[in-house]
């Protein structure tokens, strides 16, 4: 998969040369480039932002760095991605969605945002998603893009030691994840469920499963809502 960051911070991106991200740039999974948008800015102040139509606070990023940004790093099968406060909530699912695809650039805001007529001219020539990580408000696009990254990242062939990592974890099936354990069997006084030390895999399997459906219930009942009850058998119907 290629990838193309545009920030005016390439340095928050050290971070991705680290841990599976690094060893998956290594290996060539992921074909990472991160760019400066001031390396399209014409003036000797390099300038990013101006103050905006209409007033009001703050100042955003002016078009004309973005679209000369976006002529140079985009490719015929590019996908532009978006962190934004407006954009579509983020989800494994999403994240799946892109994993998929040959080649994203990602443009990350910062101010008070990016002209509006970047994402519409963009739009007319390729797909655009503009996506949230949640109801709250950043200082820019680059933690966001970082975290997106991650989620899409580990997703691709090879990057997992083990794949079934991905078809338990929370989310893979509608579900949060059961509760996980290891050594020492007794800590604080606190011990691992027997079940898990009984070698019944069938048994462990059911507590694991029963583990994910209360902790789904109890903790994002909108998840559980939209949980498909044919995935449920006759005994968890009555839950
Ligand atoms: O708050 C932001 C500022 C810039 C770019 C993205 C965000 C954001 C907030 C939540 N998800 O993305």
């Amino acid at each position: 998969m290629k990838v193309d960051i545009i920030s005016i911070f390439p340095d928050y991106f050290a971070p991705l040369d680290l841990s599976l991200i690094g060893k998956a740039r290594t290996t060539g999974t992921l074909n990472l480039s991160v760019h400066d948008l001031r390396t399209w800015t014409h003036d000797v102040h390099r300038t990013v932002d101006d103050s905006p139509y209409g007033g009001g606070p703050g100042m955003v990023m002016r078009p004309e760095p973005w679209g000369q940004a976006l002529d140079a790093v985009g490719s015929p099968g590019a996908t532009l991605v978006v962190p934004s406060p407006v954009g579509k909530p983020f989800t494994q699912a999403g994240a799946h969605e892109l994993a998929g695809l040959d080649h994203l650039v990602f443009a990350c805001g910062r101010y008070e945002g990016i002209d509006q007529r970047v994402i519409d001219e963009a739009a007319d020539r390729m797909p655009v998603r503009e996506v949230s990580l949640g109801d709250y408000v950043l200082f820019g696009g680059e933690v966001a893009v970082i975290v997106i990254l991650e989620a899409i990242t580990r997703l691709l062939p090879g990057v997992l030691g083990n794949a079934d990592s991905l078809t338990e974890e929370s989310h893979a099936a509608g579900l949060l994840e059961a509760p996980v354990y290891t050594k020492p069997v007794s800590w604080r006084d606190r011990e691992v469920p027997d079940v898990l030390r009984s070698g019944d895999h069938g048994r462990i399997a059911r507590w694991r499963r029963d583990q994910s459906m209360l902790r789904t219930l109890t903790r994002r009942p909108d998840m559980w809502a939209d949980y498909p009850p044919e995935n449920l058998d006759k005994k968890d119907r009555k839950a």
